[in-house]
């Protein structure tokens, strides 16, 4: 059927309610976060890749950081090394370490530069360790034994956190038609390899070049409430609250950690949103409603 000169194709009003968007974020950056739940899917892995494309070929600088907990956990059994997690961080001993690198800088860093690659873009995977990129340090954590209420030391490991990022090594691709895609690995000053947690890298990456966004892909369409509602945004103290209470927990508590750490760091806007949802980067930046939990700081 031929549409009638009135009829505005949704197609169009789509295009023309983006327009604005594309012309504000022209020239700037986006830290992606690309989970390990959400690239689970391989037309959203897809979908993924088209949309990391699209922002490079309208002039937007998207840097991937990617997790792989699930891929890492799936090679871990295989090779019967037992993991466990504390406060959403794995503990990684030597042999933990070196499979966590394997995976995250070996297959899944590939896999992904190879999906963007396939959806028509040019994409370089680096490791932390690349450049030095992410410098780190041993994280040290503590926990209050329930029956003493004495707070003890735990030892994570090879468990890092960014101490610097050195952001010429990522300078060198705005610009350029180049997607950088970084796994979270850190290298200490004595050479040691650190394992890290990909939000905290993504939220050290997004604060370090001032990026307009992070998004945080995930398996969940936000951060969600006791009642399991949907919240559309979020500020630092009911962040601590429903922590605190334990509605926000695992993986999700280092993801609204960095968020906040972004937000402080100067980043304009963090984001926790649904990488099941195809096109979600599209959605989130493009759409008048967005998707995703936005964190705000207060
Ligand atoms: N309040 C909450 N709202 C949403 N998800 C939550 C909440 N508390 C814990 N989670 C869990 O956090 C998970 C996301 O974190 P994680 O498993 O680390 O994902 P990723 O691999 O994408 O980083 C969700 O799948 C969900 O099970
Ligand atoms: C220290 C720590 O926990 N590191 C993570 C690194 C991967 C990751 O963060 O992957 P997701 O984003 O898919 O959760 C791990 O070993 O699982």
């Amino acid at each position: 059927m031929t549409k009638t000169a009135t009829e505005t194709p949704a197609i169009a009003e789509v295009l023309i309610e983006a327009l604005p968007y594309m012309r504000r974020y022209r020239g700037t950056v986006m830290v992606v976060k690309y989970g390990g739940h959400a690239m689970g899917d391989e037309n959203a892995a897809r979908d993924f890749a088209r949309d990391v494309v699209l922002l490079k070929q309208i002039g937007i600088n998207p840097v991937v950081v990617h997790g792989g907990g699930p891929q890492i956990k799936a090679m871990l059994d295989r090779l019967k090394i037992q993991s466990a997690f504390i406060d959403g961080l794995r503990v990684t001993d030597a042999a933990t370490v070196e499979v966590v690198e394997m995976v995250l800088a070996g297959k899944i860093n590939k896999e992904i530069v190879s999906a963007i690659q396939s959806a028509g873009g040019k994409a370089v995977g680096l490791s932390g360790k690349d450049g030095m990129l992410i410098e780190a340090r041993k994280v040290s954590r503590t926990q209050r034994d329930p029956d003493s209420n004495i707070e003890r030391v735990v030892d994570l490991g090879f468990v890092g956190e960014p101490s610097h990022i050195d952001r010429s090594i990522l300078d060198v691709f705005v610009g350029t038609d180049i997607i950088p895609v970084i796994a979270p690995i850190g290298v200490g000053v004595d050479g040691q390899t650190y394992n890290i947690n990909a939000d905290t890298a993504a939220g050290a990456i997004a604060g370090a070049l001032s990026a307009k966004k992070l998004l945080m892909l995930t398996d969940v369409r936000g951060v969600l409430d006791a009642g399991k509602n949907f919240l559309a945004s979020l500020t630092a103290t009911e962040a601590r609250r429903l922590i605190a209470d334990g509605t926000i927990s695992g993986g999700m508590i280092p993801k609204i950690e960095t968020c906040l750490a972004a937000v402080e760091a100067g980043v304009e806007a963090a984001v926790i949103l649904d990488g099941r949802v195809p096109h979600s980067i599209l959605l989130e930046l493009f759409t008048e409603g967005g998707g995703g939990t936005q964190i705000v700081a207060s």
